[in-house]
Protein backbone atom coordinates (compact mmCIF):
# COMPACT_ATOMS: atom_id res chain seq x y z
CA UNK A 1 0.00 0.00 0.00
CA UNK A 2 1.21 3.31 -0.84
CA UNK A 3 1.57 6.33 1.90
CA UNK A 4 -0.79 8.77 1.52
CA UNK A 5 1.12 12.28 1.64
CA UNK A 6 -0.69 14.69 4.08
CA UNK A 7 -0.60 18.73 4.12
CA UNK A 8 -1.83 19.82 7.69
CA UNK A 9 -2.75 23.56 7.77
CA UNK A 10 -2.56 24.64 11.13
CA UNK A 11 -0.19 21.71 12.50
CA UNK A 12 0.81 23.55 16.11
CA UNK A 13 -2.62 24.10 16.90
CA UNK A 14 -4.55 21.29 19.03
CA UNK A 15 -6.28 19.75 15.82
CA UNK A 16 -2.82 19.70 13.97
CA UNK A 17 -0.98 18.12 16.74
CA UNK A 18 -3.52 15.37 17.28
CA UNK A 19 -3.48 14.95 13.56
CA UNK A 20 0.19 14.31 14.08
CA UNK A 21 -0.56 11.95 16.69
CA UNK A 22 -2.35 9.35 14.37
CA UNK A 23 0.30 9.90 11.50
CA UNK A 24 3.17 8.79 14.08
CA UNK A 25 1.35 6.04 15.24
CA UNK A 26 0.14 4.83 11.28
CA UNK A 27 3.67 5.50 9.30
CA UNK A 28 3.07 2.96 6.98
CA UNK A 29 0.14 4.66 5.96
CA UNK A 30 1.21 8.42 6.44
CA UNK A 31 3.88 10.66 4.82
CA UNK A 32 4.11 13.98 6.49
CA UNK A 33 4.25 16.25 2.89
CA UNK A 34 3.82 19.59 4.13
CA UNK A 35 3.27 21.49 7.34
CA UNK A 36 1.79 24.96 7.87
CA UNK A 37 1.42 27.71 10.90
CA UNK A 38 0.86 31.17 11.85
CA UNK A 39 3.77 31.95 13.76
CA UNK A 40 5.02 29.18 16.06
CA UNK A 41 8.18 28.98 14.83
CA UNK A 42 9.68 26.92 17.49
CA UNK A 43 6.87 24.23 17.31
CA UNK A 44 7.02 24.08 14.14
CA UNK A 45 10.68 23.53 13.59
CA UNK A 46 10.06 20.83 16.51
CA UNK A 47 7.59 19.50 14.15
CA UNK A 48 9.59 19.44 11.07
CA UNK A 49 12.66 17.63 12.96
CA UNK A 50 10.16 15.21 13.56
CA UNK A 51 8.18 14.91 10.53
CA UNK A 52 10.84 15.47 8.19
CA UNK A 53 8.36 17.35 5.80
CA UNK A 54 9.37 18.38 2.40
CA UNK A 55 7.70 21.55 3.14
CA UNK A 56 7.37 23.99 5.74
CA UNK A 57 5.35 27.44 5.70
CA UNK A 58 4.43 30.17 8.13
CA UNK A 59 2.18 32.98 7.81
CA UNK A 60 4.95 36.00 8.39
CA UNK A 61 8.50 35.52 6.45
CA UNK A 62 10.08 37.64 9.64
CA UNK A 63 8.62 34.36 11.70
CA UNK A 64 11.62 32.43 10.14
CA UNK A 65 14.45 34.69 10.51
CA UNK A 66 16.78 33.70 12.69
CA UNK A 67 15.47 30.05 11.77
CA UNK A 68 16.41 29.47 8.03
CA UNK A 69 20.02 27.19 8.54
CA UNK A 70 17.76 25.35 10.73
CA UNK A 71 14.81 24.51 8.99
CA UNK A 72 17.19 23.50 5.77
CA UNK A 73 18.95 21.31 8.21
CA UNK A 74 15.60 18.98 8.36
CA UNK A 75 15.30 19.02 4.39
CA UNK A 76 11.88 21.03 4.01
CA UNK A 77 11.65 24.18 1.33
CA UNK A 78 10.72 27.01 3.33
CA UNK A 79 7.14 28.61 2.06
CA UNK A 80 5.45 31.48 3.81
CA UNK A 81 2.44 34.20 3.18
CA UNK A 82 -1.44 33.62 2.06
CA UNK A 83 0.81 32.66 -0.87
CA UNK A 84 2.54 29.70 0.81
CA UNK A 85 -0.70 28.48 2.19
CA UNK A 86 -1.72 28.38 -1.35
CA UNK A 87 0.67 26.50 -2.96
CA UNK A 88 0.43 23.69 0.03
CA UNK A 89 -2.83 23.42 -0.34
CA UNK A 90 -3.17 22.61 -4.23
CA UNK A 91 -0.21 20.92 -4.09
CA UNK A 92 0.47 18.23 -6.66
CA UNK A 93 1.78 15.56 -4.60
CA UNK A 94 -0.63 15.77 -1.63
CA UNK A 95 -3.39 13.11 -1.12
CA UNK A 96 -5.46 14.53 1.81
CA UNK A 97 -4.96 18.81 2.82
CA UNK A 98 -6.04 18.74 6.60
CA UNK A 99 -7.61 22.24 7.44
CA UNK A 100 -6.97 23.26 10.55
CA UNK A 101 -6.30 26.41 10.88
CA UNK A 102 -8.46 29.04 13.25
CA UNK A 103 -11.01 31.30 12.12
CA UNK A 104 -11.93 32.94 8.60
CA UNK A 105 -8.25 32.53 7.80
CA UNK A 106 -8.97 29.05 6.57
CA UNK A 107 -11.23 30.06 4.16
CA UNK A 108 -8.85 30.78 1.47
CA UNK A 109 -6.52 27.90 2.04
CA UNK A 110 -9.27 26.02 2.17
CA UNK A 111 -10.63 26.76 -1.45
CA UNK A 112 -7.64 26.56 -2.52
CA UNK A 113 -7.18 22.61 -1.60
CA UNK A 114 -11.27 22.10 -2.84
CA UNK A 115 -10.47 23.64 -6.37
CA UNK A 116 -7.23 21.70 -6.76
CA UNK A 117 -9.95 19.07 -6.42
CA UNK A 118 -7.70 17.77 -3.24
CA UNK A 119 -9.31 15.11 -0.59
CA UNK A 120 -9.98 17.68 2.24
CA UNK A 121 -10.20 16.57 5.78
CA UNK A 122 -12.31 19.43 7.33
CA UNK A 123 -11.93 20.94 10.53
CA UNK A 124 -12.28 24.29 9.89
CA UNK A 125 -15.64 25.09 10.78
CA UNK A 126 -15.41 28.86 10.30
CA UNK A 127 -14.67 28.28 6.06
CA UNK A 128 -18.41 26.47 5.77
CA UNK A 129 -20.59 29.34 8.02
CA UNK A 130 -18.73 31.92 5.97
CA UNK A 131 -18.36 30.09 2.67
CA UNK A 132 -20.32 27.12 2.83
CA UNK A 133 -22.63 27.65 -0.28
CA UNK A 134 -19.05 28.79 -2.27
CA UNK A 135 -16.55 25.71 -0.98
CA UNK A 136 -19.62 23.58 -1.45
CA UNK A 137 -20.05 24.16 -5.08
CA UNK A 138 -16.83 24.20 -5.72
CA UNK A 139 -16.22 20.65 -4.32
CA UNK A 140 -19.09 19.63 -6.52
CA UNK A 141 -17.60 21.28 -9.58
CA UNK A 142 -13.96 19.28 -8.94
CA UNK A 143 -14.68 16.25 -7.41
CA UNK A 144 -13.09 17.46 -4.43
CA UNK A 145 -13.78 15.04 -1.30
CA UNK A 146 -14.81 16.88 2.05
CA UNK A 147 -14.51 14.38 5.51
CA UNK A 148 -15.29 16.29 8.09
CA UNK A 149 -13.00 16.46 11.76
CA UNK A 150 -15.70 18.53 13.51
CA UNK A 151 -16.62 15.88 16.11
CA UNK A 152 -20.65 16.55 15.76
CA UNK A 153 -20.45 16.43 11.76
CA UNK A 154 -17.77 13.25 11.76
CA UNK A 155 -20.61 11.65 14.07
CA UNK A 156 -23.42 12.35 11.50
CA UNK A 157 -21.13 11.47 8.28
CA UNK A 158 -20.80 7.81 10.13
CA UNK A 159 -24.75 7.56 11.52
CA UNK A 160 -25.43 8.47 7.75
CA UNK A 161 -23.36 5.69 5.69
CA UNK A 162 -23.98 6.92 2.63
CA UNK A 163 -27.57 6.81 2.78
CA UNK A 164 -29.69 9.09 0.77
CA UNK A 165 -30.42 12.89 2.46
CA UNK A 166 -34.17 12.70 1.27
CA UNK A 167 -34.63 9.45 4.26
CA UNK A 168 -33.02 12.13 6.93
CA UNK A 169 -35.81 13.05 9.38
CA UNK A 170 -34.04 15.13 11.94
CA UNK A 171 -30.14 16.02 12.58
CA UNK A 172 -29.37 15.72 16.15
CA UNK A 173 -26.07 17.63 17.01
CA UNK A 174 -25.23 17.32 20.85
CA UNK A 175 -23.77 20.04 22.94
CA UNK A 176 -21.95 19.95 25.93
CA UNK A 177 -23.25 22.96 27.13
CA UNK A 178 -19.49 24.51 28.33
CA UNK A 179 -18.52 25.15 31.36
CA UNK A 180 -21.01 27.84 32.08
CA UNK A 181 -24.55 25.66 31.10
CA UNK A 182 -26.26 25.92 34.17
CA UNK A 183 -24.96 30.14 35.23
CA UNK A 184 -27.65 32.55 34.74
CA UNK A 185 -26.93 35.18 32.62
CA UNK A 186 -25.89 37.63 35.61
CA UNK A 187 -23.32 34.77 36.90
CA UNK A 188 -22.09 34.81 33.10
CA UNK A 189 -21.69 38.71 32.04
CA UNK A 190 -18.55 38.88 34.69
CA UNK A 191 -17.16 35.13 33.73
CA UNK A 192 -12.80 34.90 34.13
CA UNK A 193 -11.50 33.70 30.87
CA UNK A 194 -9.56 30.93 33.15
CA UNK A 195 -13.22 29.31 33.93
CA UNK A 196 -14.48 29.96 30.13
CA UNK A 197 -11.15 27.93 28.75
CA UNK A 198 -11.88 25.20 31.30
CA UNK A 199 -14.12 23.23 29.03
CA UNK A 200 -15.73 20.26 30.77
CA UNK A 201 -14.72 17.18 28.15
CA UNK A 202 -12.84 18.18 25.45
CA UNK A 203 -8.91 19.61 25.81
CA UNK A 204 -9.04 22.58 22.78
CA UNK A 205 -7.98 25.59 20.68
CA UNK A 206 -8.94 29.16 23.12
CA UNK A 207 -11.16 30.36 20.34
CA UNK A 208 -13.38 26.81 20.00
CA UNK A 209 -12.99 26.67 23.86
CA UNK A 210 -14.91 30.13 24.16
CA UNK A 211 -17.13 29.63 21.56
CA UNK A 212 -18.50 26.56 23.15
CA UNK A 213 -19.03 28.61 26.64
CA UNK A 214 -20.74 30.97 24.66
CA UNK A 215 -22.77 28.04 22.86
CA UNK A 216 -21.99 29.86 19.73
CA UNK A 217 -19.69 27.25 18.65
CA UNK A 218 -22.81 24.96 18.52
CA UNK A 219 -24.52 27.98 16.25
CA UNK A 220 -21.31 27.68 13.92
CA UNK A 221 -21.94 24.01 13.99
CA UNK A 222 -25.84 23.93 12.68
CA UNK A 223 -24.01 26.19 10.08
CA UNK A 224 -21.72 23.77 9.00
CA UNK A 225 -23.66 21.15 9.21
CA UNK A 226 -26.41 22.53 7.16
CA UNK A 227 -23.78 23.25 4.43
CA UNK A 228 -22.05 19.46 4.63
CA UNK A 229 -25.54 17.75 4.37
CA UNK A 230 -27.32 19.62 2.75
CA UNK A 231 -30.65 19.58 4.60
CA UNK A 232 -32.98 22.49 5.86
CA UNK A 233 -32.21 24.07 8.86
CA UNK A 234 -35.45 23.09 10.74
CA UNK A 235 -33.84 19.56 10.37
CA UNK A 236 -30.88 19.88 12.74
CA UNK A 237 -31.75 19.99 16.27
CA UNK A 238 -29.24 20.40 19.08
CA UNK A 239 -29.14 18.49 22.35
CA UNK A 240 -27.45 19.05 25.47
CA UNK A 241 -25.17 16.07 26.47
CA UNK A 242 -23.04 17.14 29.49
CA UNK A 243 -20.95 13.58 28.84
CA UNK A 244 -19.64 14.61 25.36
CA UNK A 245 -20.36 10.45 24.69
CA UNK A 246 -22.82 10.11 22.46
CA UNK A 247 -21.03 12.82 19.44
CA UNK A 248 -24.53 13.16 17.22
CA UNK A 249 -27.28 11.28 15.81
CA UNK A 250 -29.60 11.13 12.96
CA UNK A 251 -32.69 10.23 13.19
CA UNK A 252 -34.34 8.60 9.94
CA UNK A 253 -37.83 8.94 8.13
CA UNK A 254 -38.79 5.25 9.93
CA UNK A 255 -38.25 6.60 13.36
CA UNK A 256 -34.98 4.87 13.76
CA UNK A 257 -32.06 6.44 15.09
CA UNK A 258 -28.36 5.85 14.44
CA UNK A 259 -25.88 7.49 17.06
CA UNK A 260 -22.16 7.60 17.06
CA UNK A 261 -20.64 6.98 20.58
CA UNK A 262 -17.14 7.33 21.80
CA UNK A 263 -14.46 9.39 24.11
CA UNK A 264 -14.19 12.89 23.97
CA UNK A 265 -10.81 12.15 21.42
CA UNK A 266 -10.55 14.13 18.24
CA UNK A 267 -7.94 11.95 17.12
CA UNK A 268 -10.77 9.70 16.84
CA UNK A 269 -12.91 11.81 13.64
CA UNK A 270 -9.39 12.66 12.36
CA UNK A 271 -8.49 9.27 12.12
CA UNK A 272 -11.83 8.52 10.28
CA UNK A 273 -11.47 11.54 7.85
CA UNK A 274 -7.64 10.95 7.44
CA UNK A 275 -8.85 6.55 6.81
CA UNK A 276 -12.13 6.42 5.63
CA UNK A 277 -13.93 4.40 4.20
CA UNK A 278 -11.19 2.02 6.38
CA UNK A 279 -10.58 2.25 10.36
CA UNK A 280 -7.26 2.42 12.17
CA UNK A 281 -6.41 0.49 15.31
CA UNK A 282 -6.47 3.52 17.32
CA UNK A 283 -5.07 3.44 20.89
CA UNK A 284 -7.68 5.11 22.70
CA UNK A 285 -9.85 5.06 25.59
CA UNK A 286 -12.93 2.68 25.12
CA UNK A 287 -16.18 3.85 26.31
CA UNK A 288 -17.50 1.87 29.59
CA UNK A 289 -21.11 1.48 29.63
CA UNK A 290 -21.16 0.73 33.02
CA UNK A 291 -18.45 2.88 34.41
CA UNK A 292 -20.79 5.85 32.57
CA UNK A 293 -24.02 4.51 34.03
CA UNK A 294 -26.11 7.50 32.83
CA UNK A 295 -26.08 9.37 29.75
CA UNK A 296 -28.50 12.54 29.85
CA UNK A 297 -30.07 14.74 27.09
CA UNK A 298 -32.14 18.25 27.59
CA UNK A 299 -33.16 20.78 25.67
CA UNK A 300 -30.98 23.89 25.03
CA UNK A 301 -31.67 27.33 27.03
CA UNK A 302 -31.17 29.66 23.81
CA UNK A 303 -32.12 32.62 26.43
CA UNK A 304 -28.99 32.06 28.29
CA UNK A 305 -27.13 31.24 25.22
CA UNK A 306 -28.43 34.01 22.96
CA UNK A 307 -25.61 33.33 20.54
CA UNK A 308 -26.96 29.57 20.04
CA UNK A 309 -30.41 31.44 18.73
CA UNK A 310 -27.91 33.79 16.15
CA UNK A 311 -26.69 30.92 15.22
CA UNK A 312 -29.72 29.77 13.73
CA UNK A 313 -30.32 32.96 12.42
CA UNK A 314 -27.80 32.79 10.48
CA UNK A 315 -27.70 29.19 9.30
CA UNK A 316 -31.41 30.56 7.91
CA UNK A 317 -30.37 33.80 6.22
CA UNK A 318 -26.82 32.89 5.06
CA UNK A 319 -24.81 35.34 2.73
CA UNK A 320 -23.72 38.30 4.52
CA UNK A 321 -25.13 37.61 8.04
CA UNK A 322 -23.43 34.56 8.41
CA UNK A 323 -20.14 36.14 7.72
CA UNK A 324 -21.14 38.79 10.16
CA UNK A 325 -21.79 36.80 12.35
CA UNK A 326 -18.56 34.67 12.34
CA UNK A 327 -16.47 38.04 12.05
CA UNK A 328 -17.83 39.88 15.13
CA UNK A 329 -17.34 36.63 17.13
CA UNK A 330 -14.00 36.44 15.94
CA UNK A 331 -13.08 39.48 16.76
CA UNK A 332 -15.20 39.67 19.97
CA UNK A 333 -13.77 36.33 21.60
CA UNK A 334 -10.07 37.82 20.47
CA UNK A 335 -11.25 40.48 22.63
CA UNK A 336 -12.42 38.72 25.74
CA UNK A 337 -9.39 36.63 25.58
CA UNK A 338 -6.79 39.89 25.66
CA UNK A 339 -9.23 40.92 28.69
CA UNK A 340 -10.58 43.86 26.86
CA UNK A 341 -14.36 43.26 27.04
CA UNK A 342 -16.60 41.15 29.72
CA UNK A 343 -17.80 37.40 28.54
CA UNK A 344 -21.10 39.28 28.46
CA UNK A 345 -19.98 41.54 25.94
CA UNK A 346 -19.54 39.03 23.49
CA UNK A 347 -23.01 37.94 22.67
CA UNK A 348 -23.72 41.99 22.85
CA UNK A 349 -21.14 43.09 19.93
CA UNK A 350 -22.31 39.75 17.84
CA UNK A 351 -25.79 40.94 18.37
CA UNK A 352 -24.78 44.59 18.03
CA UNK A 353 -22.97 44.45 14.45
CA UNK A 354 -25.78 42.06 12.84
CA UNK A 355 -27.93 44.38 13.25
CA UNK A 356 -25.91 46.90 11.31
CA UNK A 357 -25.69 44.29 8.41
CA UNK A 358 -27.43 44.33 5.44
CA UNK A 359 -28.98 40.88 4.34
CA UNK A 360 -26.76 40.27 1.02
CA UNK A 361 -25.95 37.46 -0.96
CA UNK A 362 -22.31 36.01 -0.42
CA UNK A 363 -21.86 33.86 -3.33
CA UNK A 364 -18.14 34.89 -4.32
CA UNK A 365 -15.52 35.09 -2.21
CA UNK A 366 -15.11 39.12 -2.72
CA UNK A 367 -18.83 39.16 -1.32
CA UNK A 368 -17.48 37.03 1.51
CA UNK A 369 -14.34 39.22 2.03
CA UNK A 370 -16.32 42.38 2.19
CA UNK A 371 -19.01 41.73 4.69
CA UNK A 372 -15.68 40.07 6.64
CA UNK A 373 -14.30 43.69 6.47
CA UNK A 374 -17.09 45.53 7.14
CA UNK A 375 -18.17 43.27 10.10
CA UNK A 376 -14.58 43.54 11.25
CA UNK A 377 -14.92 47.08 11.30
CA UNK A 378 -18.11 47.57 13.31
CA UNK A 379 -17.15 45.07 15.98
CA UNK A 380 -13.96 46.88 16.45
CA UNK A 381 -15.64 50.09 17.00
CA UNK A 382 -18.26 48.48 19.36
CA UNK A 383 -15.69 46.47 20.84
CA UNK A 384 -13.70 50.22 21.79
CA UNK A 385 -16.80 51.27 22.94
CA UNK A 386 -17.47 48.41 25.17
CA UNK A 387 -14.19 47.82 27.08
CA UNK A 388 -14.03 47.08 30.68
N1 LIG B 1 -9.50 21.74 18.84
C1 LIG B 1 -10.50 20.91 18.60
O1 LIG B 1 -10.61 19.86 19.27
C2 LIG B 1 -11.50 21.21 17.54
C3 LIG B 1 -11.31 22.23 16.64
N2 LIG B 1 -12.19 22.44 15.62
C4 LIG B 1 -11.93 23.51 14.67
O2 LIG B 1 -10.63 23.34 14.12
C5 LIG B 1 -10.01 24.59 13.86
C6 LIG B 1 -8.69 24.66 14.62
O3 LIG B 1 -8.96 24.63 16.00
P1 LIG B 1 -7.80 24.44 17.09
O4 LIG B 1 -6.85 23.42 16.60
O5 LIG B 1 -8.50 24.25 18.36
O6 LIG B 1 -7.12 25.88 17.06
P2 LIG B 1 -5.70 26.31 17.64
O7 LIG B 1 -5.82 27.72 18.04
O8 LIG B 1 -5.24 25.32 18.64
O9 LIG B 1 -4.73 26.19 16.37
C7 LIG B 1 -4.90 27.02 15.27
C8 LIG B 1 -3.87 26.72 14.21
O10 LIG B 1 -4.05 27.63 13.14
C9 LIG B 1 -2.88 28.44 12.96
N3 LIG B 1 -3.34 29.79 12.65
C10 LIG B 1 -3.87 30.70 13.52
N4 LIG B 1 -4.19 31.84 12.87
C11 LIG B 1 -3.84 31.63 11.57
C12 LIG B 1 -3.91 32.46 10.42
N5 LIG B 1 -4.38 33.70 10.46
N6 LIG B 1 -3.48 31.95 9.26
C13 LIG B 1 -2.99 30.69 9.20
N7 LIG B 1 -2.89 29.86 10.25
C14 LIG B 1 -3.33 30.34 11.42
C15 LIG B 1 -2.15 28.38 14.30
O11 LIG B 1 -0.76 28.66 14.14
P3 LIG B 1 0.13 29.21 15.38
O12 LIG B 1 0.19 28.08 16.36
O13 LIG B 1 1.44 29.49 14.76
O14 LIG B 1 -0.57 30.40 15.91
C16 LIG B 1 -2.43 26.93 14.68
O15 LIG B 1 -1.58 26.07 13.96
C17 LIG B 1 -11.02 25.66 14.31
O16 LIG B 1 -11.77 26.07 13.20
C18 LIG B 1 -11.92 24.91 15.29
O17 LIG B 1 -13.22 25.43 15.36
C19 LIG B 1 -13.30 21.66 15.46
C20 LIG B 1 -13.56 20.65 16.34
C21 LIG B 1 -12.70 20.34 17.45
C1 LIG C 1 -14.59 18.44 19.86
C2 LIG C 1 -15.54 19.25 19.12
O1 LIG C 1 -16.01 18.88 18.07
C3 LIG C 1 -15.95 20.55 19.67
O2 LIG C 1 -16.63 21.32 18.72
C4 LIG C 1 -16.82 20.25 20.85
O3 LIG C 1 -17.99 19.72 20.40
C5 LIG C 1 -17.04 21.45 21.69
O4 LIG C 1 -17.90 21.14 22.67
P1 LIG C 1 -19.34 21.82 22.86
O5 LIG C 1 -20.33 20.74 22.63
O6 LIG C 1 -19.23 22.27 24.27
O7 LIG C 1 -19.46 22.96 21.91
MN1 LIG D 1 -17.63 20.15 17.44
Amino acid sequence: MSRKNIVILGSTGSIGQNTLQVIEAFPERFNVLGLAAAKNTELLLEQARKFRPKYCCLMFEESFRGYEAQFKETGCELLWGKEGYKTLASMNEADIVVSSMVGAAGLIPTISAVEAGKTVALANKESLVIGGELVMSIAKRTGAQIFPVDSEHSAVFQCLNGEDKAKIHNIILTASGGPFWDRSLEEMENARVEDALNHPNWSMGAKITVDSATMMNKGLEVIEARWLFDVDVEKIKVLIHRQSIVHSMVEFKDGAIMAQLGSPDMRIPIAYALSWPERLALEVKRVSFTDIARLTFEQPDFERFPLLRLGYEAAKRGGSYSVALNAANELAVEAYLARRIRFGAIQKVVSGVLEKIEQRDCKSLDEILYWDSLARLYAEDMIGRTES
